[in-house]
């Protein structure tokens, strides 16, 4: 749709008479859009010329400053409705801007030197930025400019002229990526106004590229390669209006909100954040070039995207100053799902709090006992500000959880019924998959309902995130039982301390705990598969510490040795919980059966005194689980809330909301569904460090070496699995 431009030295061409004719629907849509709030608010008394459109006037900084193409579009398109009705510009017009300190958008065919012109005028802060987004006929102007004139014109209050019956051609020599983004949305505005069929603009390109970067340009995921458009292959967010075709927004409460500056609002083209933050700053094109068979170039038609399989930016989380409801017909509705996590309540009341106090939305409902809970509407709680004003300190949810019983039908009948059409889901991986299936339905209804996760789970195993919600709190819970093992170790001969901690398929709290403590001597983890006996083995490694330091101290996973179990004959019946998960053997007092049979005689035969192993085992399982959460994570939860309401509020929907290399995201929930985020054990990551902090085996395996370049990476020592 909206062409533009984006990789480095590529030339660039828009075809006019594509661009009129969308330029024409997106005109008549904005042409049947009621005035915006701010609009109305700012509106002064009508000067002689008819004025097509007030905007604040930061807005239109932002767009001086080049980075907002879209809205240069939108001028230009306005401009384009009333461009019959519209009068010429004169010198008090610019006076009048600069006492009302707003945007005046004005377009008029200019009588006197022939063809149209469109300019911005406005003043910011003192600061009086011009921009011409349009085009007249002047024999005097060049053909042939450079970026930065072509952009510099944004920050004169003149109007500038030229011509369209020649084709413009623009040198992007040198330009920087700010200049060229000027000059693009320059550039669209001219055609979309003098859009004639068969005249083409180009953006030349740069005989020489100055910048030393990867060659990448990219599309955003879902569309067709062909529209690439993107320097950054960016994730995109379903939104609801993808299936309603609603074209309405609205503006943001928060922006009629006195003193809040625009730039607290989500820049659209400043929303990427980078899925890596470790890249090969000397990788040059010819080497990315060079991975590709013959076979792949073809298939990839060039070399431009990314070879993994993996997006390379989400979508910024945060407050977008145009939203997609209308917050006096909002309604809203919170569930939490699943095990319990320190922080469910600060969650919940966030969600309450931002929708009420930020956009006004006071009808938020609290769904019981999880997804069972939508079957029963009379249960439905109101959540008030009196509801929620202190639940942040208690742990647990004040909604109450469930595993099992979800069924989907039944849960988008009770949102349709009860009109809901904002709905927060808290919950962990088999959570997260039943939201998707909501979500789902919601699209295939045609319904105007955003889904927006918040996941929780103590494990940290939702993919890509820093971590997740509660994760801190278990873990520094942890670490207390930790020291207490510890301590008890020290108290005795030969004594060891073996504590056993959450985490079905993902080490996170284990190793976390471990290492954060400083005094542990082996953990184990479901990601790494461990033996008993023998060089390299674990009893052999434990024997060591305990001749050397007279005390050792084992943090095991719940999801630890399974297999290993299994296969000694230790395993029960395979046994699911009602959401189907495997209950698992347990891990901690086979363990210490275990060691204990092996390290008593060893230790004994070593002791001048016959001492044996004295084992203390520790099980803080739900103690690091159902507390209130820590401040970090009573912050990073009150973020997380906060974020999601925003990106409901702004339509979209399927997603989910966590933090990205310690920026908060949005993140589609098909990315992540089928996937768990584990603990890295092939890069350079924590694992690593504790295995030499710890000196126990690595227990490597073939294959662990394999170059896989593309593994995302977190920053809680994780990486991509694939279910
Ligand atoms: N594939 C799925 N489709 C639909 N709903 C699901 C699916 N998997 C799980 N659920 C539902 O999600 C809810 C929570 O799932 P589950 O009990 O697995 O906890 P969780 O969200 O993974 O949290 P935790 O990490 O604490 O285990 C349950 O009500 C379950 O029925
Ligand atoms: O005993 P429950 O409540 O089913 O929860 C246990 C599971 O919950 C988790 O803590 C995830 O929330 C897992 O680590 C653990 O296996």
């Amino acid at each position: 749709m909206f062409a533009s431009a984006s990789a480095f030295n590529q030339p660039i061409s828009f075809n006019t008479a594509k661009v009129e004719m969308m330029s024409l629907e997106r005109a008549m849509m904005l042409a049947q859009q009621p005035a915006s709030a701010a609009f109305q608010r700012r509106r002064g008394p009508p000067s002689g010329a008819l004025i097509s459109s007030f905007v604040p006037c930061s807005s239109l900084r932002a767009s001086c400053a080049g980075t907002l193409e879209g809205r240069a579009r939108m001028i230009v398109d306005r401009a384009y409705v009333m461009k019959k009705e519209l009068v010429g510009l004169e010198s008090g017009d610019m006076q009048d801007v600069q006492k009302r300190g707003t945007l005046i958008i004005k377009a008029m065919p200019y009588q006197k030197k022939g063809p149209l012109v469109i300019g911005c005028l406005g003043r910011c802060d003192g600061v009086r930025h011009g921009c011409l987004a349009g085009a007249a006929r002047s024999s005097a102007q060049p053909r042939s400019i450079s970026a930065f004139q072509f952009a510099s014109w944004f920050s004169e209050p003149t109007i500038h002229t030229t011509t369209p019956a020649h084709n413009i051609a623009i040198n992007l020599a040198n330009a920087s990526m700010q200049h060229q983004r000027l000059a693009h949305a320059t550039l669209l505005g001219i055609l979309l106004q003098h859009a004639s069929p068969g005249l083409t603009f180009s953006v030349l390109p740069s005989p020489q590229s100055v910048r030393p970067c990867k060659r990448v340009s990219s599309h955003r995921l879902g569309e067709s390669r062909s529209s690439r458009s993107e320097l950054w292959k960016i994730e995109r967010i379903d939104r609801t209006n993808d299936w309603t075709d609603s074209a309405k927004t609205y503006p943001s409460p928060l922006a009629l909100k006195p003193n809040i500056p625009k730039g607290w609002f989500i820049d659209p083209l400043r929303d990427a954040v980078a899925a890596k933050v470790q890249v090969d700053a000397l990788e040059s094109w010819e080497d990315s070039a060079c991975f590709l068979s013959d076979e792949e170039e073809e298939e990839e038609g060039d070399c431009e995207f990314d070879r993994g399989q993996n997006a390379e930016a989400f979508v910024l989380a945060g407050p977008r100053a145009e939203i997609a409801y209308d917050t006096e017909k909002c309604k809203a509705a919170v569930v939490t799902c699943g095990g319990l996590c320190p922080g469910l309540n600060t969650v919940i009341r966030e969600i309450v709090v931002c929708l009420r106090r930020q956009y006004g939305v006071n009808e938020v409902y609290g769904i019981p006992a999880g997804y069972r809970g939508f079957k029963s509407p009379e249960t439905w709680r109101l959540l008030d500000e009196e509801a929620v004003r202190n639940i942040h300190n208690q742990g647990g949810s004040v909604l109450g959880s469930s595993r099992g019983g979800h069924d989907t039908f039944a849960i988008v009948d009770s949102l349709v019924a009860k009109e809901i059409n904002l709905l927060f889901v808290v919950g962990g991986d088999g959570t997260v998959r039943g939201a998707a299936r909501i979500a789902e339905e919601v699209k295939n209804r045609g319904l105007e309902i955003s889904v927006a996760v918040v996941p929780k789970t103590i494990d940290n195993d939702v993919p890509l995130l820093d971590r997740t919600f509660g994760f801190e709190t278990a873990v520094s819970s942890a670490r207390e039982a930790i020291d207490v093992a510890n301590t008890e170790a020290e108290g005795f001969p030969n004594g060891l301390g073996v504590v056993k901690v959450m985490g079905r398929n993902s080490g996170f709290i284990a190793m976390h705990s471990a290492l954060g403590s400083c005094v542990v001597d082996l953990c184990l983890v479901p990601e790494v598969d461990f033996f008993l006996d023998g060089p390299g083995g674990i009893v052999d490694h434990l024997y060591e510490r305990i001749r050397a330091n007279d005390k050792a101290v084992v943090v095991v996973a719940e999801g630890a040795g399974q297999k290993l179990m299994a296969a000694m004959g230790e395993a029960g019946e395979t046994v699911t919980d009602a959401s189907g998960n495997i209950l698992l053997d347990d891990i901690g007092p086979w363990l210490c059966r275990q060691l204990k049979t092996r390290l008593d005689p060893r230790l004994e035969e070593a002791s001048d005194h016959g001492d044996k192993l004295t084992l203390k085992y520790l099980d803080p399982s739900y103690s690091v689980r159902g507390i209130p959460p820590l401040t970090a994570d009573n912050l990073y939860c009150l973020q997380l809330a906060h974020n999601a309401v925003h990106g409901a509020m702004a339509g979209m929907t399927n997603f989910l909301v966590g933090a990205i290399n310690t920026r908060e995201c949005y993140i589609p929930i098909p990315l992540v569904a089928d996937k768990r985020n584990v603990i890295d054990t092939r890069h350079q990551s924590l694992w690593e460090t504790l295995v030499f902090a710890t000196g126990q085996p690595s227990f490597q395996r073939e294959g662990d070496d394999a170059e896989d370049f593309d593994a995302l990476t977190t920053a809680s020592g994780g990486v991509v699995l694939p279910d």
